[in-house]
This record gives C-alpha cells, sequence and structure tokens, in this order.
C-alpha cells in the first residue's frame, strides 16, 4: 500500500533561475495524483525531485511523515517510468525485468512469483526472451511498466509514460496501469501534459502554470467549477471561451448586446452592478441555432473545424471571438447565427484576479456531483 507525500514550501532553483517559488501539497496514501501543466511548468522538476534526482532549494519534502531532502534516491522506496522507458537494450524482457531485483539480491522463488504476477497484468507472457530491438512501442513500455511494479515500492512515479504510444495503445495502457493501481495500491504520481490522460486515470489532479499551482482537486472539479481562468481554459477541448462582459440590472452587456440572467445569477451578482466580469462559457454549453432563439446573442461565423461527431462553429461576438460546439455540419462562414449560453452552465471570473466569482448556492449541488 502506497504512502503519504508532502510538499512543505519546497523551492527550486536551477542556478539564478527559480522553476518553483513555493509549493505546497499533500498526496493522501496510495492516491492517483496526476501533475498536469503545459510544458515547461515544472511537472518532471517536481517528479525528480521526489524521485530523489533533483535537490530541493528550500522546504521539505515528506514520504510517509519521513524528510527525504537528504535521502538518495535508492532509498525512498520508489520506481520510476521513464518517457524513453529506459530499458538496456542488449537484455531481454525478463533479463530487463529482473535485474534490478537481482542485484538486491531478492530470493529466487520470490523473483519468479513477481515476474509471472506483473508479466500477466501487463500482458506480455511468452515475451520473456526477446530483446526490446524486437519488440513494438507499446510492448517496450509494458515491459518498463512490469519492470517497476516488480520492485513493489510505495511510490510508483510516471513521467509521460505514454506520449509515444498512438491514441489506441494509450487506451489499452491505461486499462493496465489503472490495473496496476487497483492490485498493488501504490501512491501514483503521473507527470502529463495530456488533459484526456489526467481526467481519466487522476484521483486528484494538481494543475501548475510556471512552477505554481492553479489548482488541485478532483477531476470532476476541475472540469465543473475551475478556480481560475488558466484552469477553465487548460481543461476542455475546444477551450472554454472566456470573454470580457458588463454586468447591470440582470444582463450581460457583451458591446451592445444583451443576455438576461437568471433571477439566481441575479441575485448572486447584487455586489456587481455596473462591473466588468469575465464571462466564461464551455463549446458544448453554448447553444447555436440559424433561427431565433429567445434571449439569444448574434455571432458571426469566423471558421469551422470538425471534431469528428462534432463541429467547433467559432464565432465573432463583438470585438471577442467564442466557440460552439454543433452536430450539424452545414455552417457558413460570414454569416450570422444566433447563440445563447446555458444559464446553469456558467462561469464567472474576477477580470483582475481571474479566479471564479463561484456559483449561486442553488446551483451548487450540480457541481459536487
Ligand atoms: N537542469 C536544468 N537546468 C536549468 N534549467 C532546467 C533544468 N531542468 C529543467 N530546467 C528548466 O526548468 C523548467 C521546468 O522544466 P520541467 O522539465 O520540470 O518542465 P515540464 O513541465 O516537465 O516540461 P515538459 O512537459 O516539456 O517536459 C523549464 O523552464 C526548464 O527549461
Amino acid at each position: 500500500m502506497g504512502k503519504e507525500i508532502v510538499f512543505d514550501n519546497v523551492r527550486k532553483k536551477y542556478k539564478d533561475i527559480e522553476i518553483i517559488p513555493n509549493m505546497n501539497f499533500r498526496v493522501e496514501p496510495g492516491e492517483r495524483l496526476i501533475l498536469l501543466g503545459p510544458s515547461g511548468c515544472g511537472k518532471s522538476t517536481i517528479l525528480r525531485m521526489i524521485a530523489g534526482f533533483e535537490f530541493v532549494t528550500e522546504g521539505e519534502i515528506r514520504l510517509d511523515g519521513q524528510v527525504v531532502n537528504d535521502v538518495p534516491s535508492g532509498k525512498r522506496n520508489i520506481a520510476m517510468v521513464f518517457q524513453n522507458y529506459a530499458l538496456y537494450p542488449h537484455m531481454t524482457v525478463l533479463q530487463n525485468i529482473t535485474y534490478g531485483l537481482k542485484a538486491n539480491k531478492v530470493p529466487l522463488t520470490e523473483i519468479e512469483n513477481r515476474v509471472d504476477l506483473a508479466l500477466d497484468i501487463v500482458e506480455l507472457k511468452g515475451y520473456e526472451n526477446r530483446k526490446p530491438h524486437e519488440l513494438s512501442g507499446g510492448q517496450r513500455q509494458r515491459v518498463a511498466l512490469a519492470r517497476a511494479i516488480v520492485k513493489k515500492c510505495e511510490y510508483l512515479l510516471l513521467d509521460e509514460p505514454l506520449s509515444n504510444l498512438d491514441a489506441k495503445l494509450r487506451v489499452s495502457a491505461r486499462k493496465h496501469l489503472l490495473n496496476i493501481h487497483e492490485k498493488f495500491g501504490q501512491t501514483f504520481i503521473y507527470v502529463t501534459h495530456d488533459q484526456i490522460e489526467a481526467m481519466t486515470l487522476g484521483q486528484k489532479i494538481v494543475l501548475i502554470n510556471e512552477g505554481e499551482i492553479q489548482m488541485f482537486d478532483t477531476p470532476e472539479h476541475i472540469y465543473n467549477r475551475p478556480a481560475n481562468v488558466f484552469t477553465a481554459q487548460f481543461i476542455g477541448s475546444p477551450p472554454m471561451s472566456v470573454i470580457e462582459a458588463r454586468y447591470e440590472n440582470g444582463k450581460m452587456y457583451f458591446g451592445n448586446q444583451e443576455y438576461q440572467l437568471d433571477q439566481q445569477w441575479v441575485d448572486f451578482l447584487k455586489n456587481y452592478t455596473k462591473k466588468t466580469i469575465l464571462f466564461g462559457i464551455r463549446p458544448e454549453h453554448l447553444e447555436i441555432s440559424v433561427s431565433y432563439m429567445d434571449n439569444s446573442l448574434v455571432g458571426v461565423v469566423n471558421y469551422i473545424e470538425t471534431q469528428g461527431k462534432d463541429y467547433g462553429v467559432y464565432l465573432q461576438l463583438n470585438n471577442h471571438e467564442v466557440v460552439a460546439l454543433s452536430e450539424r455540419k452545414n455552417w457558413t462562414v460570414g454569416g450570422e447565427k444566433y447563440i445563447r449560453p446555458m444559464q446553469t452552465e456558467l462561469h464567472l471570473f474576477d477580470p483582475d484576479s481571474r479566479l471564479n466569482l463561484g456559483y449561486p448556492e442553488t446551483m451548487t449541488s450540480r457541481y459536487d456531483r
């Protein structure tokens, strides 16, 4: 069973460059945590500090209550899976998987039992005698996973382990990962910049930008009630439209166009009258129609992109662009269309702090699902 991880005022600098100014979080024992964020935000650095491959500049990392800042990597009870798998090319699958165990003098029958189970989980029985170059990318990735799980560590750290796989293999690899976690219950720390992976694998997600935590919560909360504009726009594809609006007399004004809010929002916004608000709406919550709809706005179609089943329709709404998802195919660029945000799906943000203003009480139960 996995153990707790705590970041307590952790700071990391590479020479004079500050990568992580001050980071605090706690991972529950046996939890699957995803470190998510754009390229260069510091995800791998965080993982490498947990693994003991990087020093902490200031603050403490505690594993199961013990400060590990000065504990060497090999003594941290950690297994790590790398993006490039890091397999030994001259060794067979079996030798790759057992190498670390033999080096640590684990008894032979114990090694056999562990390997048997690991090969079963990653579905590689029969491949024991192949060398890495005789395997597909997906199979190599599974060898790396098997090698990590036979170590029977309390912490499993994964640095973008699926990024070299195609979309189909990623789906089956995610299933293997969940299987492994169910069987062994390690504390998982999983680095990715792929929001689908984060949403499907994470029990919690920590979303990072420029070395700072933007939100630390469940995938559902991150999607349904993003703490700030960054979170709102990082998750979801196409991203949430967030545009400036002025609030007055129960209405949102987008330039000269107005949109009447429901009573629950009017009550909620009583202190915001005549203020500018950032108005957020996800594409799937922006209705679009060629014919007039009550309380709708008018937008001009800028361009259309196919999303598979749906089409992303990008529209100009005064000075801003918004995007709606539609199953209908034959939208024409340049045409005026009616768009209407769904009242129960609005997200409003402060224009200065860019923080979420919250939701009317009548709506919060929906977001707590
Ligand atoms: N050894 C190093 N020396 C100096 N700067 C470094 C070093 N390692 C990483 N950095 C810098 O630290 C920042 C964070 O890097 P890190 O690899 O943690 O990002 P990341 O979020 O994992 O990115 P990616 O998703 O692209 O792998 C980057 O700006 C990077 O250039």
